[in-house]
């Protein structure tokens, strides 16, 4: 049996990469930074298939470089590094993992949140570097309850966000482009951009990446921020300016930033955010459980599989080019 070409631009979990393999002869980067589009050209001349990790971009001339691709796929339910105009003007599929991270993210969205207010980070480096004396108490943090929590891009992620805070008897306010038609059943209540700024504690970012929400945080919507407040960005990078976010920090404008996502990524250690006291960034692990990135790996394995054999993908982004 003549075994389908299929290119994957860097590291996929040992589960979804044999199950590829039984069907597929793979091309996969191997190296620990990221392909130029140079190194796949010879490659993608011959390919059915792309399985896109890395954060690689996938534009026109990537694809002029792939005449024969049936299907692309991601393991990650964003895809602001695909053209999804041009994957579609060429008839492929493109799929992505939407659903299956949606209580983890929410678990680590949520968790920045405590992890910020309550200063577990600080008062752990606290103990470990022998701070810890009778009588010396560490500096306080900051309750959740009766708070304000605003969402910002209240999908399925802000959703299950949603249900933790109300836990931890917090409000729940929302903006997103329309209101939810849900928002009762939700316990959640809409505002307008600018209301949710002026009213939140602590404000969750949780949109996609798109031309309308890029630098939607930026100078102007920090002035309109409560100075006690926390801005947790488990979206995008993009989606904070981080020059605005770092002189609203400096100015205390803001109280505080907890980000899992930042703009560039990798951030580097000599970025000038890291050098303040008042942020917490990891290196976006929203989804990073072994549970739930072998769910999206699998996922993305089988919409691989599907469109190469002419099926239509589980979860598609272009639904009228997927395969019937
Ligand atoms: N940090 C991580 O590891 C991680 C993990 C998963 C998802 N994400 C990011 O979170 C995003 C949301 O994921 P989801 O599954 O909840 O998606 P979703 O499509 O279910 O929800 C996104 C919501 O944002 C709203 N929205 C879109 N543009 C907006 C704008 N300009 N202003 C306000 N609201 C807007 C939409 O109406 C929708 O309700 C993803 O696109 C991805 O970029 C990050
Ligand atoms: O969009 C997503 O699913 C995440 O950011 C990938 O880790």
């Amino acid at each position: 049996m003549n075994k389908h070409k299929v290119v994957i631009t860097g590291q996929v979990l040992p589960s979804a990469l044999a199950a590829i393999k039984q069907q597929c002869e793979i091309y996969q980067w191997q190296e620990t930074t990221p392909p130029q589009l140079a190194d796949l050209i010879p490659w993608l001349q011959q390919a059915e298939g792309l399985f896109v990790t890395g954060n690689i971009k996938v534009n026109d001339t990537l694809l002029a470089a792939a005449p024969g691709l049936k299907v692309i796929v991601q393991p990650a339910v964003g895809y602001d590094n695909i053209d999804i105009k041009a994957c579609t003007s060429r008839q492929i599929p493109f799929g992505n993992t939407p659903g299956v991270l949606n209580e983890t993210t929410a678990d680590l969205a949520f968790g920045l949140l405590m992890t910020a207010a309550r200063r577990i980070h600080e008062s752990w480096a606290w103990v470990r570097d022998g701070k810890w004396r009778p009588g010396v108490h560490f500096p306080l943090g900051i309750d959740l309850y009766n708070k304000t929590l605003g969402i910002v891009g209240m999908g399925a992620i802000g959703a299950a966000v949603a249900k933790r805070a109300q836990v931890s008897g917090m409000k729940v306010i929302y903006y997103n482009r329309r209101p939810r038609t849900d928002q009762e059943q939700l316990k959640v209540e809409y505002r307008t951009f600018s209301e949710l700024l002026a009213e939140a504690d602590f404000i969750i970012v949780l949109t996609p990446l798109t031309p309308e929400s890029r630098g939607l945080f930026g100078a102007e919507e920090f002035a309109q921020m409560k100075p006690t407040a926390y801005l947790i960005n488990a979206a995008r990078g993009p989606v904070v300016d981080s020059q605005a976010l770092y002189t609203a920090l400096v100015n205390n404008e803001i109280a505080y930033a907890a980000l899992d996502v930042t703009d560039p990524e990798p951030l580097p250690a000599d970025h000038p955010l890291l050098t303040l006291p008042n942020i917490l960034v990891v290196p976006h692990i929203g989804s990073a459980t072994i549970e739930t990135r072998n769910k999206m790996a699998m996922l993305a394995a089988n919409n691989l599989l599907l469109g190469l054999a002419g099926k239509s993908l589980v979860t598609c982004v272009n639904t009228e080019v997927n395969y019937r």
